[in-house]
């Protein structure tokens, strides 16, 4: 299973966490990886953590103020990108052209959707993984595995498809290693969570639990 943590804007240390993520890594047959702010991945990757970014913009070097180049967030040690979160929505054309922009910048990419239509969408547009979030259950601690099984399965046939290359993550309200396998039961390949562990007292006790079982 793949365990991506997402540190949103959420006001933790971000080295602390990668560190756990990096520690944490060592011990399970799970990959796991951190998503932080863009101004902090550099220090991020230099844990040795595997290390994300959260967004990238359809863009090319140029005339581009404000927006985030993937081949800089590369530069700076990111191995992969979320597109379009639900915090971070992009028009169609958008997450196609931020795809093919993380290509070009040899990132990983997992496009994000609401729902299995959306999923079915997001895969024809060829990333790696694509990851189902209900928006209604982001941050509240009540896992879409148990809430909204449904969706996770319905998302994975949808992703299946379209193309049964790209894998499916499923998030919203994860926290402990049930919910882990949940996910793995429902067909997901891995999970995308933000507060179960940016929002932890000891987020490497909080990542300890999310392992502990697979
Ligand atoms: O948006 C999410 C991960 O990207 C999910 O957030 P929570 O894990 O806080 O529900």
């Amino acid at each position: 299973m793949f365990v991506l943590v997402n540190l949103k804007t959420y006001p933790c240390d971000p080295i602390e966490v990668a560190e756990a993520v990096r520690d944490v890594d060592e011990t399970t047959d799970a990959r796991l990886a951190v998503a932080p702010e863009a101004t902090h991945i550099e220090r991020v990757a230099e844990t040795g953590a595997e290390t994300w970014a959260q967004h990238v913009d359809p863009i090319e070097h140029g005339s581009n103020t404000g927006h985030a180049l993937a081949e800089s967030v590369a530069d700076a040690g990111a191995v992969g990108t979320l597109i379009n979160h639900s915090e971070r929505r992009l028009k169609l054309a958008d997450i196609d052209g931020a795809v093919r922009a993380a290509e070009r910048a040899d990132l990983e990419t997992v496009v994000c959707a609401n729902n299995p239509a959306q999923i079915g969408a997001a895969a024809a547009l060829g990333p790696d993984a694509v990851a189902v979030e209900p928006p209604e259950l982001i941050g509240t601690g009540t896992p879409v595995s148990q809430a909204d099984p449904d969706v996770v399965e319905d998302a994975v046939d949808a992703a299946a498809n379209v193309d049964d290359e790209v894998s499916v993550l499923c998030g919203a309200g994860i926290s402990t290693g049930d919910d882990v396998v949940a996910a793995g039961d429902l067909g997901a390949e891995g999970v995308l969570l933000a507060s179960g562990v940016a929002k932890a007292d000891d987020p490497k006790a909080a990542l300890e639990d999310l392992v502990e079982p697979l």
